[in-house]
């Protein structure tokens, strides 16, 4: 080894800016931020807007700094995985002290700042999500058990009853309906990504649905799931809790993500498939609850 290789090895060069961004899983994140805010558009009352604004960035701050006290506790699984291993723990960018600093330092912000500016019931449901996500899903349940994701996806289902909270200070039917929602949402979301993604799993030893239970459970799990979520989608509408133009949104959008998880759960893999249905259902999951949020919040922006 030459002097250089000992160089690098000992001192990695300090992580940049863009390595932290990353840390908080940005992409993922938005849609959590984004169902936080309609949650909290969707209450009936005036929030004021500067209360408002800071709800949501602690939501963002929080959620982010969980993503990154999961990429510092899963560094090892990330390494073994394509699609992960490019992230700044694995990759070696970032020192791992730094990225727990990281996480830590801002839920804490994060949970205080909403604490002091917003009130504490917010702050207490955005800590509980937190630990829930690293602590039960990430630590507990994610290396042990299929019901994984079923279980620990529970944690990203509290942003719309967080931006509820941060506005009227308690909690009612229709974000605990949300909360349902998204509950529901995260099995049929993740599994159909699960099913194409399988080898990385499963190279990963992580007990994933596909991985332990076989693909025609997973596929069959997926169907179930998709009804009960669907149930719950117009739920709302249905009781009066939310407008016409979510009613609308959830009856379409669920009816198409029926029709979408009715194919993958129906089908069998076939050799050199390219798992295009499966595809489907995951990237139209995620263009689902970015439509019935937004009508969530149109109806009382718009039609209110
Ligand atoms: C335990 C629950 C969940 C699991 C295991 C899970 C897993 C995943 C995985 C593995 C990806 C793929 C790629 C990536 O890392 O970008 C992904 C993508 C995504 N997830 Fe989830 N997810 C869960 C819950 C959620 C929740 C609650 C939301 C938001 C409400 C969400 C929103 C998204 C979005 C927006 C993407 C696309 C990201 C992109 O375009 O790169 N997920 N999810
Ligand atoms: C407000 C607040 C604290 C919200 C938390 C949001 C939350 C729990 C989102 C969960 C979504 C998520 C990033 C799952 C990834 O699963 P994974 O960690 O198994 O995915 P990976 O393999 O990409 O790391």
């Amino acid at each position: 080894m030459n002097a250089t290789t000992i160089s690098v090895a000992a001192y990695p060069l300090p992580a940049d800016w863009r390595d932290f961004l990353a840390l908080t899983k940005p992409r993922v994140m938005t849609l959590v931020v984004f169902t936080a805010l309609c949650g909290m558009l969707a209450a009936p009352v005036a929030i004021d807007p500067v209360i408002g604004f800071t709800a949501i960035l602690c939501i963002a701050l929080g959620a982010g700094a969980s993503g990154a006290l999961n990429q510092w506790y899963e560094a090892d699984i990330d390494a073994v995985m394509k699609r992960t291993a490019k992230r700044p723990l694995p990759a070696g960018r970032m020192d791992a002290q730094a990225a727990l600093h990281f996480g830590v330092g801002l839920s804490a912000f994060s949970v205080l700042l909403m604490g002091l500016a917003v009130n504490w019931l917010s702050a207490a449901i955005l800590l509980g999500s937190i630990l829930f996500y690293v602590l039960i899903y990430t630590v507990w349940l994610k290396r042990r058990t299929p019901q994984n994701i079923v279980i620990g996806g529970a944690a990203g289902a509290f942003p719309p009853i967080i931006g509820w909270a941060a506005a009227t200070g308690d909690v009612t039917a229709l974000p605990l309906l949300l909360f349902g929602l998204i509950f529901l949402w995260t099995p049929p979301h993740f599994w159909a990504l699960a099913l194409f993604m399988k080898a990385d799993y499963s190279a990963a030893g992580v007990p994933m649905l596909p991985v332990v239970a076989g693909e025609r459970t997973t596929r069959t799990q997926i169907g179930l799931y998709t009804i009960a979520m669907a149930a719950c989608a117009v739920a709302p509408w249905a009781l009066g809790l939310a407008g016409d133009a979510y009613g609308l949104t959830a009856i379409v959008g669920s009816a198409i993500f029926a029709v979408l998880a009715l194919r993958v759960a129906t089908r069998t893999r076939g050799e050199n498939d390219a798992m295009k249905p499966e595809k489907s259902l995951f990237a139209f999951s995620i263009l689902y609850l970015f439509l019935l949020f937004g009508g969530l919040a149109t109806d009382r922006l718009v039609f209110a």
